[in-house]
């Protein structure tokens, strides 16, 4: 089982790195998903449709897959061939934009959303603000997650999760509702399961060595100051 069931109450581990980073390659993101799930994940988020055909064969875990172009604006899965393709390549719940603003291609959400369906996965929204969530229901989002939250001008950036939009989530839609974005440890993430989260998604805190690293850096260099 890998559908939308399989993640309840689960750790999913986003596996991602960015352009021009030494780990952008789907070799390596391929064996560090095999890695958190030997750890325990019971699901995987990534990026790009290389790096979603690397990890497919080699997790047997639910796959959210979605394809990130440049970092304004609506760059998570943006269009409907994306979505399409993220499908194809093996996600079991395609994460697309689920904000309000207009799509590169100039189509609706929902359309994304039916070709999705059409292809056999699901439809994880990711979203900015409660109205988003709303939207992204109505154009027939299978669940939504607070990924956005603080990067598109609605909310705060808020030093972790955004806890607040969490609840608020969770108190007024009917859909599972995935907490994600600035997770920072193991209390940030039951925090979050605590408010209502559907399943935790966590990404940097766990595969990104470049910024743990700095964490570790930056508080030695201070206290030695
Ligand atoms: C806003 C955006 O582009 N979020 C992306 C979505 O896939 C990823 O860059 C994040 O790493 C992911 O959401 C997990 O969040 P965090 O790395 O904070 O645990």
């Amino acid at each position: 089982m890998r559908g939308l069931a399989s993640i309840a109450g689960q750790l999913v581990v986003s596996c991602q790195a960015y352009p021009g980073e030494p780990m952008r390659s789907p070799v390596i993101m391929a064996a560090v998903a095999q890695a958190v799930v030997e750890g325990g994940a019971k699901g995987i988020r990534a990026q790009g449709i290389e790096d979603l055909k690397a990890i497919r064969p080699l997790v047997d875990v639910c796959l959210i897959g979605l394809v990130k172009r440049g970092s304004d604006g609506v760059f998570i899965t943006p269009t409907v061939a994306d979505a399409v393709d993220c499908a194809a390549a093996g996600a079991d719940i395609v994460a697309v934009d689920g904000t309000r603003r207009e799509r590169p291609d100039g189509r609706p959400l929902a359309a994304s959303i039916e070709a999705v369906h059409a292809a056999g996965a699901l439809v994880m929204a990711d979203c900015g603000s409660l109205d988003d969530a709303l939207y992204s229901i109505a154009a027939g989002a299978d669940c939504v997650g607070t990924t956005l939250a603080g990067y598109t001008g609605e909310r705060p950036v808020s030093r972790g999760p955004d806890l607040e939009l969490l609840a608020e989530l969770v108190a007024n839609v009917d859909v599972p509702v995935i907490a994600e974005g600035r997770i920072r440890n193991p209390d940030d993430a039951l925090a979050c399961r605590n408010a209502g989260a559907y399943a935790v998604v966590v990404g940097t805190a766990i595969t990104h060595p470049t910024r743990i690293t700095r964490t570790f850096a930056d508080h030695l260099s201070r206290s030695s100051e």
